[in-house]
């Protein structure tokens, strides 16, 4: 199963290869303020899932949450240390 850790890996290389039709690469090449309004997008699903949908649905959410934070942190060059380090 795919984890945080891996999903970040996976797509540090996507930045770094570019292969042809990844979603990453074309979200990368939006920018900052691309990726930070489907940060805020998926936020706003993942609220209205806890609320009003199922436990899955809401799960599934989640993953989008934390996959666009995470290609976020690929456009600006952060770590997971530089994120773990202030949990
Ligand atoms: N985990 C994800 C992932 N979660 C969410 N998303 C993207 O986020 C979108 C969120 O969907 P929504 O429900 O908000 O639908 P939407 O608003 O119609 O989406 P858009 O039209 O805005 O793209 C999805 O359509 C995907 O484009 C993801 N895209 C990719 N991954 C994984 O990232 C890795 C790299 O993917 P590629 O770069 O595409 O190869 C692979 O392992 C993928 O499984």
């Amino acid at each position: 199963m795919k984890t945080f850790e891996t999903l970040f890996a996976e797509l540090t290389e996507k930045a770094l290869t570019r292969p042809a039709g990844s979603g990453t690469v074309a979200q990368l090449d939006a920018g900052v303020h691309a990726i930070g309004k489907k940060v805020v997008e998926e936020a706003a699903e993942v609220w209205m899932a806890a609320e009003y949908q199922s436990d899955t649905e809401t799960a599934e959410e989640i993953s989008q949450l934390l996959y666009h934070l995470q290609v976020l942190m690929v456009a600006k060059g952060l770590t997971l240390e530089d994120v773990y380090t202030h949990l």
